[in-house]
């Protein structure tokens, strides 16, 4: 209605517009009116004009641990009082969640963080546990390890669709708590997380302690004691002090622990070769190839964990006295009750874990259509299926693998992609490169497409033949025995002149391989086409391009 009314004679809105715009900008015909208006390009350009970007380089780190209360509860019949500072929360992790609604990692950050753990409280109140950042990956993202722990496997179901006492099953996908958490190998397969390593106390030695509340009287350390001389008394709030007792206190504790054990040497001795056995493996691969896949929507994988929290002065009272030889057979009661030794400090929470993560990207397509720049691959993709990639008539007008589903009357269905044109050369860096041949890595049948009309009429084009000995070897160049799988050949633009006969002496040069003629623009030969491709796909067939099996001038 409203560009009606702009048009109508009487409409004073075409007056307007005439004022705004110089006379040359406003005509009165309906079709140039507004298309003559200056538009200005949007900034995000449609995802077929953009380049993918399909490896990421991220750092991520779990947040910290909460620090744990120092507090006591005080009250008029109680001058000294007792603890009640609480625990800290943990920090929170960082997990990456595969999701069908995201095709790259361009909107994916360097830097993962998650958020700290709140601190604890007073009346024993825990801190609040830090929220985990859940980034979105796509389906098909393979996790390269540089530096850090070992991602592990989330599962992720509601723990509430579950018996109380049952036990997340590891192959589903139950929201297990972390203490369930499995590590995920190479081929996906879960392994229990037996070996995860509670943080040590000189991961929390070099932080701040930053405690909230007043400090408990000091037992005399060599730190303490010079205080006491300089100011005359115990100093009460010195953060410092607090955090030379908290060493000493948990560096007795550990030592105790290990003249227990007898084995203080032997440890010392394990730790330097253990120490030397790793560097000596750091050196020689730095980089830990696929330690995690992520191939299923709703898939998380836990890449940095979070801190764990401090323990308030409530928590670090009971453990010291339930660690005390109970000679006198007291109750575990009684020994809470008895207050002589309140002055267990609290702890600060434990720094998140870090890692250093590349991010691979390698599309799942049962069908990979490979061929050089032109030879019509997007345009055989939108007749095979109902996707709408960009065509164009010049070199590389694919900057991204487009993915399309192939639908049978049967409602059998495939998936294809259709890769970026490769050149001879591309494992050197030619044309786009070959790094879009890792998408193909997962693909169960090629589908290697020619133009039939690129040599013809002394076009500077390359023979359908010497096109076909070009991709195997740079398919071979990418990953040996890359070309190794069930494939076929499309001859495509069989409409064009002469195109029938280059068809024929491409059926005498190449063997081994069913060819098919095909004009991708008409949709002509693309039914039986579909029928070939089903036929590699459920094992009917099973025949390779092979480059001895094919015969160049
Ligand atoms: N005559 C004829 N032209 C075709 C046929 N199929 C595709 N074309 C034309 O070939 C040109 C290239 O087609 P695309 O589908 O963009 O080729 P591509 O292989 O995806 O090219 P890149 O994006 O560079 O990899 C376009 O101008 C198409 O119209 C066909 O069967 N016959």
């Amino acid at each position: 209605m409203w560009f009606r009314r702009a048009l109508h004679p009487h409409s004073n809105l075409l007056e307007k517009t005439r004022c705004k715009y110089p006379p040359w900008m406003v005509t009165s015909s309906s079709s140039s009116f507004y298309s003559d208006l200056p538009t200005k390009k949007g900034k995000a350009a449609p995802l077929q004009e953009r380049r993918m970007r399909d490896r990421v380089r991220i750092w991520a780190k779990g947040g910290e641990g909460g620090n744990g209360c120092w507090s006591y509860r005080r009250g008029r019949n109680d001058r000294y009082g007792k603890p009640d500072g609480g625990n800290g929360g943990r920090g929170g992790d960082v997990i990456l969640e595969c999701s069908a609604a995201v095709w790259d990692f361009s909107s994916l950050q360097h830097h993962l963080n998650a958020k700290k753990g709140g601190h604890g409280v007073s009346k024993n109140m825990i801190g609040s546990r830090g929220s985990d950042k859940v980034v979105q990956v796509p389906v098909g993202t393979v996790v390269h390890l540089v530096n850090g722990d070992v991602p592990s496997l989330v599962q992720n179901i509601s723990t509430k669709s579950l018996h109380p006492w049952e036990i997340p099953d590891a192959d589903g996908v139950a929201e297990a708590p972390h203490h369930y958490d499995n590590r995920v190998t190479a081929s996906g397969s879960l392994e229990e997380d037996s070996d995860y390593s509670a943080p040590c106390f000189n991961d929390f030695v070099g932080k701040s302690a930053r405690l909230h509340h007043k400090a408990p009287k000091l037992p005399a350390s060599s730190e303490a004691e010079s205080e006491t001389c300089r100011n005359g008394h115990i100093p009460r709030y010195g953060t410092d002090n607090r955090r030379v007792y908290a060493k000493e206190y948990y560096e007795d504790k550990y030592e105790m622990e290990a003249e227990e054990e007898g084995e203080g040497e032997e440890n010392e001795e394990d730790e330097e070769w253990e120490e030397g056995e790793e560097e000596e493996e750091e050196e020689e691969e730095e980089i830990q190839y696929s330690v995690a896949e992520l191939t299923k929507p709703r898939q998380r994988l836990i890449v940095a964990r979070g801190g764990e929290g401090g323990q308030g002065n409530v928590a670090l009272r009971k453990e010291s006295k339930y660690n005390k030889p109970n000679n006198g057979g007291s109750t575990d009661r009684e020994m809470l009750d008895d207050d002589d030794d309140d002055s267990a400090p609290s702890t600060s929470g434990m720094p998140g874990s870090e890692a250093l993560l590349i991010l691979e990207l390698k599309s799942i397509a049962d069908v990979g259509l490979v061929g050089m720049p032109n030879a019509g691959k997007s345009t055989l993709l939108g007749a095979m299926s109902k996707a709408k990639p960009t065509v164009g008539h010049y070199a590389f007008t694919t900057l991204r693998p487009n993915i399309g589903n192939l639908n049978y009357d049967d409602y059998f269905s495939m998936t294809v992609a259709d890769i970026p044109g490769l050149i001879k050369g591309a494992h050197e860096n030619r044309g786009l490169g070959h790094a879009f041949l890792r998408h193909i890595e997962r693909t169960r049948v090629l589908a290697y497409v020619v133009d039939l009309a690129a040599a013809l009429d002394h076009r500077k084009g390359i023979a359908p033949w010497e096109q076909l000995r070009d991709l195997v070897l740079e398919l071979e160049y990418h990953q040996e025995g890359l070309s190794d799988r069930p494939s076929l050949v499309v001859a495509n633009k069989i409409d064009e002149e002469g195109a029938e006969g280059v068809y024929e002496e491409l059926k005498s040069r190449v063997q081994g391989v069913p060819i098919y003629p095909v004009c991708a623009v008409l949709e002509e030969g693309v039914p039986e086409l579909k029928v070939g491709l089903r036929r590699l796909m459920d094992g009917s067939e099973w025949q390779k391009l092979d480059i001895d099996n094919i015969m160049v001038d």
